[in-house]
């Protein structure tokens, strides 16, 4: 048995535990990072960046197959699944390279590699070594939710985002069950990549957006976008031969049943906390097992043990783990000295087409708050720049305190949502009122003219409402 006693240890080197050790080394050179698989982070290897590949491949598939409105057609249109998953991997490979060189970078004594276990408070098990850590920080990630049974029906046929992007080819047919970000980017892409796409949602809520109006937006654009069965709750799979029938109740009542070649499941992601015995680490857990922990610290409880990304089950983009992981670093690098960190405004893109976004707080979350608060809309299908593009499709919807007029969320369905939805959550940020928004400079014809609409309609409206 090997030994090592050092004053942080950072379970898991994704982005978060990556960013915790750039930070904890700041204030000590006893640091060590546990990853018990393969260095490259989550966002590189299986997650932002080759989810964004296929996107890119599939929106060219996509603007190429639907000139025909402008008067420019393609005869003989051929999308390669081969040289769509070439690419695809080997700009992915290129971000994870640059990851690698980041490790690569790192002293080999500050690397150990296997899976972390408590043992004891402050005691860590990792293979055959026993790591002594003051102070301990959790930035083990998120794993995909599979429906029990799944993996033992199906077997290769059920495939995870991890193995989407390890195809040499494009399959002939997916079934992708989940409504989620994950869900909704990949059905859309693999649809307009040719791949015989069905969407299943467990209940008819689909994609983050929470706005009545745009939830109905959103069902409609569903529905017309790609063969999609909703409110299915989970559907029945079974293997059959070298593929998988998938049987379920439309919404008449009538049984269905498709076959396809491999069944994604897009259910969720859980925290990955499950091997770290975390009843050994003398840390307060919450009803469902989970740290309880300060968002602006990282701290769980009062303990010198901290957690980040997405294993804390908070916010789970990648900005957001990287400034977890740094918080926590910094905090398990000065501890007991603990510092609350400021964070952002929320902010949360998903990239279909149309895209849909959330800056600040979320309709919901408003609601749910009982702040008084009114709301501007501007529709997308009349909207000058969006016409010109054949992109008018889409609402957005933008909220502020009726109190004061300070801008408090929004959220998205249209063109170019990514860059509205950001100059929104840096004006809520900065505290900006509906009238300093108003006075910002608004170019033409752009699809910002559709955020200034609403945000003359909400202006509108906190005036009726005093
Ligand atoms: C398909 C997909 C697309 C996404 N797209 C976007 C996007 O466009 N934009 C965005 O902002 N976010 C996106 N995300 C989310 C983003 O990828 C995550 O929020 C982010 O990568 C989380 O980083 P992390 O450091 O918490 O976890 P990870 O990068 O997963 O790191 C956790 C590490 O811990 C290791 N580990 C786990 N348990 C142990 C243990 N017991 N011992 C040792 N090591 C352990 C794991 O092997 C892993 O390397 C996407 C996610 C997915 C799945
Ligand atoms: N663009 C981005 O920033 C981006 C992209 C992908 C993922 N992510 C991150 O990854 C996280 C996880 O994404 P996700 O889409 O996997 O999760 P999600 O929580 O967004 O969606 C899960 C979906 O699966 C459904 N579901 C759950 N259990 C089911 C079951 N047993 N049967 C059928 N359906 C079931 C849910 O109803 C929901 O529609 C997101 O919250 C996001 O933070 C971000």
């Amino acid at each position: 048995m090997n030994s090592l006693k050092v004053d942080v240890a950072i379970i898991g080197a994704g982005s978060a535990g990556m960013s915790a050790y750039k930070a904890a080394r700041k204030h000590t050179d006893r640091v060590v990072v546990i990853e018990q698989g393969p260095y490259g982070t989550t966002c590189a290897r299986v997650g932002c960046m080759p989810s964004k590949l296929l996107i890119a491949a599939a929106d060219h598939a996509h603007a190429v197959a639907t000139g025909e409105p402008f008067g420019v057609t393609v005869a003989g249109l051929k999308i390669d699944g081969a040289a769509v998953m070439a690419r695809v991997r080997r700009e992915r490979d290129r971000f994870v390279g640059f990851v690698l060189d980041t490790v690569d970078g790192w002293p080999d004594a500050h690397k150990l590699s296997g899976a972390a276990r408590f043992e004891a408070p402050g005691q860590l098990r990792v293979a055959d070594t026993s790591v002594e850590a003051a102070r301990i920080i959790i930035a083990t990630g998120a794993t995909p939710a599979v429906p029990a049974g799944w993996r033992e029906r199906l077997g290769d046929r059920l495939v995870v985002n991890d193995d989407v992007f390890e195809w040499d080819a494009l399959p002939e047919s997916v079934a992708v069950v989940g409504t989620g970000v994950v869900g909704l980017e990949l059905a859309q892409a693999l649809h307009r990549l040719g791949v015989r796409v069905r969407l299943f949602g467990r209940s008819q809520r689909v994609g983050p957006l929470t706005d009545p109006a745009l939830q109905a937006a959103v069902a409609g654009w569903i529905n017309a976008t790609l063969p999609y069965s909703g409110n299915v709750g989970e559907p029945e799979v079974d293997r059959d031969g070298d593929g998988v029938v998938v049987t379920w109740k439309d919404e008449r009542g009538h049984g269905r049943r498709e076959r396809f070649a491999f069944v994604l499941a897009a259910a969720g992601r859980r925290p990955a906390l499950a091997g770290l015995h975390l009843d050994k680490a003398g840390i307060p857990l919450d009803a469902r097992g989970r740290p309880a922990f300060d968002p602006a610290t990282g701290q769980i409880g009062d303990t010198p043990v901290f957690i980040a990304g997405d294993a804390d089950d908070d916010r789970p983009v990648l900005h957001e783990a990287a400034d977890e992981g740094r918080i926590a670093g910094d905090n398990a690098g000065r501890y007991p000295d603990v510092r609350p960190a400021a964070r952002r405004t929320p902010l949360t893109i998903v990239f279909t087409d149309p895209q849909m976004a959330i800056a600040g707080a979320s309709h919901a979350n408003l609601t749910r708050s009982g702040v008084a608060f009114a709301q501007g809309a501007a529709s997308f299908a009349d909207q000058g720049r969006a016409r010109t593009m054949g992109r008018n499709l889409g609402e957005l919807r933008v909220y502020a305190g009726k109190a004061d007029g300070r801008l408090l969320g929004a959220e998205l369905f249209g063109p170019d949502a990514e860059h509205l939805a950001h100059l929104l959550a840096w004006a809520i940020q900065r505290g900006d009122t509906v009238t300093d928004a108003l006075a910002a400079p608004f170019y033409h014809p752009v699809v910002e003219e559709g955020l200034r609409t609403a945000l003359q309609n909400l202006a509108r409206a906190l005036r009726d409402a005093t």
